[in-house]
């Protein structure tokens, strides 16, 4: 690891700035290192909260596995320390904060801001995998845009073995693959159902398999039931490919490196 990862950080090495969001275990933070005046966001984790829902072996793991990616997409963890009360993690800054209002805001995406971002993705994606990641939680809220509006991968949900894990976290089924709404055995593959399922949410607004009730969603997600609107007009090249990642056999998905030659992709995605 750098000097930067190594040094035993404290907070007396930051000034703390505006609060930038609240995450379900505490604050975060718009902080400068005082040495270097590196803006960074500096995450407030409160050891209670983190027992009493008893993700610290999770939490960890994770920045254990944070630490050591490096992609463009990926939103780095410069380090961490604690204190009697509280972890801290030392955040990349995304400056144009989360991808979640941003679509919100515009209700869904043109396809050439959509497929820039799926294949932004697709590169962090095919660069965790390589390093045997997957991310399993891939949703726009887990999304940040840095200063020159490019995508950051911000979850910290990553798991580094293919094993299945049960979802102990609450949160929104709809991103979810078949064979992890069944809880069999995953693989990197699901990180593709949830992109196409990204895709398809960019360009309608939506996300494919939305229903009122949970049941509902589960059922539709493991029907494949995908229907595409009427409106927005969305061209046929983008159907065919999110009908490609949308596959319950997760042997059939496009695989992500074929995604990127996609005619859709290549036609509409800014060159990285
Ligand atoms: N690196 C960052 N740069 C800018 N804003 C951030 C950053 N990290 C978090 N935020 C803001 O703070 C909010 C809460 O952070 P975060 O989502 O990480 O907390 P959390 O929900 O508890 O964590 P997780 O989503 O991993 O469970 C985010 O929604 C975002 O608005
Ligand atoms: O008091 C501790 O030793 C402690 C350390 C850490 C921790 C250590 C490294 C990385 C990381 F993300 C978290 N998390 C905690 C969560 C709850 C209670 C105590 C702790
Ligand atoms: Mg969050």
């Amino acid at each position: 690891a750098s000097a930067a990862e190594k040094r035993r950080w404290t907070l007396n090495d930051f000034d703390i700035g505006k609060p930038l969001g609240r995450g379900k275990f505490g604050h975060v933070y718009l902080a400068r290192e005082k040495r270097s005046n590196h803006i960074v966001a500096l995450k407030v984790l409160f050891k209670s909260q983190l027992q009493q829902s008893q993700v610290e072996h999770q939490l960890r793991r994770e920045v254990e596995i944070q630490s050591h990616l490096r992609h463009p997409n990926i939103l780095r963890l410069y380090g961490y320390f604690y204190d009697q009360k509280r972890v801290y993690l030392i955040l990349e800054y995304a400056a144009k904060g989360e991808l979640y209002k941003e679509l919100q805001k515009c209700k869904y995406f043109s396809e050439r801001r959509a497929a820039t971002y799926v294949a932004s993705l697709a590169r962090a994606l095919i660069y965790c995998h390589g390093k045997h990641v997957i991310h399993r939680d891939i949703k726009p809220e887990n999304l940040l845009i840095g200063a020159q509006g490019e995508l950051k991968i911000a979850d910290f949900g990553w798991s580094v073995h293919t094993f299945n894990r049960r979802r102990t976290m609450c949160g929104t089924l709809d991103y979810l693959p078949p064979e992890m709404v069944e809880s069999v055995e995953h693989d990197a593959n699901v990180d593709i159902w949830s992109l196409g399922v990204l895709c398809y949410e960019f360009l309608y607004g939506v996300p494919p398999f939305e229903a009122k009730e949970h049941s509902d969603t589960y059922r539709r997600i493991v029907q494949v039931d995908l229907k595409f609107p009427s409106k927005p007009i969305v061209s046929s090249a983008a159907k065919d490919l999110i009908t490609q990642m949308l596959v319950k056999d997760s042997s059939q998905r496009l695989p992500l490196h074929k995604l990127l030659e996609h005619p859709w992709i290549i036609q509409n995605a800014e060159p990285s």
